[in-house]
């Protein structure tokens, strides 16, 4: 069955349209079941900052879904999952069941996350790219996340795709490519980019 990728930094919206593609699935016969990773610490659930909200299982892993009937499952904060559960997906896919997947693209380095690009791999049958306001120059333009510790650009080398807490260790802002400040080593350079 489909697969629906919904991508974008941080703010720009993925919760809300993973609410509006999915809650009205609450007053029909369709089975379906959204799952959030537990590793995003910040929500008890699905909950935009528009206020929108789901349903929601919060879980560490999505095998359980395989235990469901369910016919769409939907998968939020999709790049905190491992690649054990990209697989999953790929089942659930091959059994017949519609997946909506939400998360962000890009990692604290500007790097795409490895999950994603397991998903992408699974040739969805839609991929839609959210921008969010840049919170430096209020450009409707953000497509990266900047990740702050202690107000500062964080420009250490974590592992690719390391998910991050969002408890107050750090804190995120929609940057567009302009604002961004990336470690040098992923940069791509302004040359090249223009
Ligand atoms: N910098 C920003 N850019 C865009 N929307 C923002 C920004 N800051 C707050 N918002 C609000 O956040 C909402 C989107 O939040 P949400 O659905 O939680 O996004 P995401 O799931 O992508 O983090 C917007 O509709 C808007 O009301
Ligand atoms: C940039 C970045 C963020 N995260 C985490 C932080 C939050 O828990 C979620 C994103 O939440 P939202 O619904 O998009 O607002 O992802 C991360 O794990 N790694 C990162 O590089």
């Amino acid at each position: 069955m489909d697969l629906t990728v919904i991508l974008g930094p941080m703010k720009s919206g993925k919760s809300l349209e993973l609410v509006s593609l999915l809650s009205p699935l609450q007053f029909t016969d369709v089975r379906h079941r959204v799952f959030q990773s537990a590793r995003h610490v910040r929500d008890a659930g699905v909950v935009s900052r528009s206020g929108a909200a789901l349903a929601t299982v919060k879980a560490s892993s999505l095998a359980s879904a395989l235990d469901d009937d369910v016919d769409v499952v939907g998968i939020d904060e999709v790049h905190m999952f491992a690649m054990s559960d990209m697989a999953v997906v790929r089942t659930l896919l091959e059994r017949g069941t519609r997946v909506v997947a939400a998360g962000i693209d890009l990692d604290h380095r500007g790097e795409l996350f490895a999950p994603v690009r397991a998903l992408l791999e699974l040739g969805p049958a839609s991929v839609t790219y959210r921008r969010a306001v840049c919170d430096v120059c209020r450009g409707f333009s953000a497509v990266y996340t900047q990740v702050l510790e202690h107000g500062e650009p964080m420009l250490r080398e974590l592992a690719p795709s390391t998910a991050l807490p969002d408890d107050g260790t750090y804190t995120y802002e929609a940057r567009c490519r302009t604002c961004v400040v990336l470690p040098a080593t992923t940069r791509v350079p302004r040359q090249l980019a223009s």
